[in-house]
């Protein structure tokens, strides 16, 4: 299963959580987020990690132009688009950066809303489902109803975000299947600030199930 630790900003802890077994990490490029990193940040930390850790980008409402930008500058695998873009949208992006993983992030209110996902297969790699929450777009630490996802099986690999912690992550992969998780908030000491312990507690209570 795929695992991926967003919101790095410190060169030394994505080395550090790369080694402990996250498979991607995630950089977020929203302004108004306080795990904010700049360009420079990312390539610091791109530099210094291996080539099979996903390096993923979170962008909000971002122009095709910027994010492509970014991502050239920085050393980006991957896109995570995390506001209200439109499957043409996701389309464009992919025609601007054809060998980049896109995923795109939904934050789920309700069954009708997770039914929506479908629209996007097409023009997507991965899908992620994150929680809702009505000021902020992501880090919350509120998770989902997972009872609503127990049926979702998408044409695509998908995420499981939202809220997850060492302390419900065995209590979520028993209910739901996904193909990946995410998680930011659960595993830090303050935003963008992880706390490593928790990373490695993170990966034994995911060993001890498998
Ligand atoms: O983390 C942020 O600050 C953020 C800001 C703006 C858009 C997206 C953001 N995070 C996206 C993520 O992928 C988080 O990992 C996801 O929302 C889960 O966060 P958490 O509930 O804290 O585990």
């Amino acid at each position: 299963m795929r695992v991926k630790i967003c919101g790095i900003t410190q060169p030394e802890q994505s080395i550090a959580i790369a080694s402990l077994g996250a498979t991607a990490l995630g950089f977020i490029c929203v302004p108004t987020s306080p795990r904010y990193v700049t360009t420079s940040q990312i390539q610091a930390a791109v530099a210094q990690l291996p080539k099979n850790i996903d390096k993923i980008g979170v962008f909000a409402n971002a122009s095709i132009g910027e994010i492509k930008q970014i991502v050239v500058d920085s050393g980006l695998t991957g896109v995570q688009l995390h506001g209200d873009e439109s499957p043409e949208f996701c389309d464009q992006l992919r025609q601007a950066l054809p060998n980049i993983e896109i995923l795109k992030a939904f934050r789920i209110r309700s069954l009708e809303h997770l039914e929506t996902t479908a629209d996007y297969v097409k023009y997507v790699d991965t899908l992620l489902l994150d929680a809702y929450h009505p000021q902020q777009l992501g880090g919350t630490g509120k998770t989902l109803d997972w009872t609503m996802l127990q049926q979702y099986s998408p044409n695509r690999p998908w995420f499981l975000a939202g809220g997850l912690t060492t302390d419900n992550i065995v209590q979520a992969l028993s209910q739901v299947n996904p193909s990946g998780i995410d998680l930011s908030s659960g595993v830090e000491r303050a935003p963008g600030d992880k706390d490593l312990d928790k990373v490695a507690l993170l990966f034994e209570r995911l060993g001890s199930r498998e």
